[in-house]
């Protein structure tokens, strides 16, 4: 039987932030942990909003702590993929100038998000692959690190779970995002991941394919999405869902009908969060659980 799709908004008024820790099927015991952290990760992206900082770097604070919490798949604690490594993808964007960055494939960095972020700044290519994305990383003076410091034993268990074909949903849950809408009306998005337990090496989620996994337009909304990455790229989740925006949806509305659509269309299941131009904020998902929080200037609220 399918879970029920939920979904769930609310109004952060003139600025705020939302980030979510991944679609997917957290025991129901453990669910409170990744809303706590959550939180930590959405209180850290509106201190830089309070700051003064923008749109763009409160998701990309937000996504760091996220990856910094093992918890998450993502950063330290990312799933394993067939030959027990860490392989990362993550990919940033702003909505003014619609300027973009991502990696895929990356191996042997804490933080992938702001290797995207670093793409984002230089311009001149979106996606780094791979061997590519590393060499970029370290030009860019991002120190690497060996797959001791990213694997945890819950990975490692992990894998050893699907290797026993026993993962309840065939993928791991826990990727990590944030969208944010800034004080001059500037949205951003950001979300990585380590994809899918036991992926085949090479293999490439939706988390850094921007329209797929991540979409910012000023104009539209902002989107970060989780679940079978495989289903959110032939589907373009997250830019379907800025474009129900764009058409005057609210975010609510138009993440559900985004996570309906991939359930309704090829049977697929995942989770979305978005801001809309006007300052609302959506999350929906088709999965059991998916941790997420949003902060803004008067209040914050979490679940999963
Ligand atoms: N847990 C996830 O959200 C996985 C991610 N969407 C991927 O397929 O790579």
């Amino acid at each position: 039987m399918s879970e029920p799709i939920v979904s769930q908004g609310g109004l952060l008024g003139r600025f705020g932030v939302v980030v979510h820790g991944g679609a997917g099927n957290v025991k129901p015991e453990r669910r409170a942990k990744h809303a706590e952290g959550c939180l930590r990760a959405a209180r850290a992206g509106l201190e830089v909003l309070r700051q003064g900082g923008s749109a763009l770097d409160a998701v990309e604070r937000a996504a760091r702590a996220l990856e910094d919490d093992t918890l998450f798949n993502a950063g330290t604690g990312a799933c394993l993929d067939e030959e027990g490594r860490v392989a990362h993808d993550a990919s940033i964007m702003e909505g003014k100038g619609l300027a973009a960055g991502a990696v895929c494939d990356l191996r042997g960095f804490a933080n992938p998000i702001s290797i995207a972020r670093a793409a984002l700044d230089d311009g001149r290519h979106v996606l780094y692959a791979s061997e590519g994305a590393a060499r970029f990383a370290r030009a860019r003076g991002f120190v690497p690190v060996g797959d001791e410091a990213l694997v945890t034993e819950a990975a490692r268990e992990a894998l050893a779970t699907a290797r026993q074909g026993a993962m309840p949903m065939g993928w791991a849950g826990n990727t990590i995002g944030a969208v944010a809408l800034d004080g001059h009306g500037l949205l951003a998005a950001a979300t990585s991941t380590g994809g899918v337990v036991n992926k085949r090496v090479g293999r490439v989620g939706d988390s850094p394919i921007i329209g797929a996994g991540t979409y910012a337009d000023d104009e539209a909304g902002a989107v970060s999405t989780t679940g079978h990455g495989e289903g959110m790229i032939r589907l373009c989740i997250a830019r379907t869902a800025a474009e129900h925006m764009r058409g005057g949806l609210a975010a609510e509305e138009a993440v559900r009908r985004s996570i309906e659509h991939l359930r309704g269309r090829i049977g697929s299941t995942g989770g979305a969060i978005a801001i809309d131009p006007r300052g609302h904020y959506g999350l929906s998902r088709s999965t059991a659980s998916m941790s997420w929080a949003a902060t803004w200037a008067e209040g914050e609220a979490s679940g999963f």
